[in-house]
């Protein structure tokens, strides 16, 4: 069983992977990093005890899976270092600078950055590097993500990673063969559309996700995935690598 400490309990995406990991058998919550000064902090969530302190319960930990900001997903990954600990992060909008961090990280403690943790997204991802390879050349690749108003950061993290796994297999540059385009309206909920756009033709595909129960879902399956594993970089596709027997 893998113990896990979850960020950010009453965010969106926190809230739910804490109540999906709490009714799983496969993961132990061994607790719950709320903001500092938040009057919520000292009580139980799920039956989870929320501190607003991640160095008072880090070590009762395995693995953190942290789905919250930027800055404090910097934190909790120098965090994890320190201790030598696990860590899921799933927040998007970092720098390069930060993501060159993560991959240091990777050095010393199991590491997965995961922009889209959505089986059905990790199953596009492989669909479309095959599109890529058979098209690239032939037509224009454009990904649009649209996204709720509240959305910081933009392109979303799904739109750069599929446009870099479609890159890598069909060698594009991921800067200047693929654009992004990203909408932020109202309350939509995560929607990415690729298309392959040729000339009296074109192939569009997209992913609409109704709420944000299938990003949690595969956190906590991407927790257990990472049970038992040693220092290094870890990602969607190894998780969905035995489901698709690839
Ligand atoms: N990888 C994936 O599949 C997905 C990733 N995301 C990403 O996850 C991130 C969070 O998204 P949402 O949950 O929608 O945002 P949200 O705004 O609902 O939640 C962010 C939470 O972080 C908490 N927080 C801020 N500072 C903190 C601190 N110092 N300690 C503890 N908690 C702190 C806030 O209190 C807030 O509850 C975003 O970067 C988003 O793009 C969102 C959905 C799916
Ligand atoms: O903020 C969101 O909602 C989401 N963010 C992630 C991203 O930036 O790609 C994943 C998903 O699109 C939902």
């Amino acid at each position: 069983m893998v113990k896990v400490i979850i960020t950010a309990p009453k965010g969106k995406m926190g809230s739910l992977i804490l109540k999906e990991a709490a009714g799983r058998p496969s993961l132990d919550v061994a607790g719950a990093l709320g903001r500092p000064g938040a009057d919520y902090i000292g009580t139980e969530i799920c039956g989870v005890k929320v501190s607003g302190d991640l160095e008072q319960i880090i070590d009762q930990c395995d693995l953190v899976i942290d789905f919250s900001t930027v800055e404090n997903s910097m934190a909790v990954l120098r965090s994890c270092v320190a201790h030598g600990k696990g860590l899921i992060c799933g927040t998007t909008g970092f720098t390069d600078e930060q993501e060159a961090e993560f991959r240091k990280a990777a050095e010393t403690i199991p590491m997965m950055r995961a922009s889209n943790t959505s089986y059905m997204v990790n199953v596009l991802s492989k669909m479309l590097e095959l599109g890529a390879r058979a098209l690239s050349g032939l037509c224009d690749i454009d990904i649009l993500d649209m996204h709720d108003r509240k959305k910081k950061d933009a392109p979303s993290g799904t739109a750069k990673e599929l446009g870099d796994s479609m890159a890598k297999a069909a060698r594009l540059s991921p800067e200047t063969d693929i654009t992004y385009h990203s909408l932020r309206a109202g309350d939509i909920s995560s929607t990415h559309t690729v298309f392959f756009t040729g000339f009296g033709e074109r192939i569009e595909v997209t992913h609409r996700a109704y709420n944000w129960e299938c990003f949690a879902n595969g956190a906590c399956e991407a927790a257990r995935f990472m049970e038992g594993k040693g220092p290094g970089s870890y990602t969607m596709s190894d998780v969905i690598a035995g489901e698709m027997a690839l």
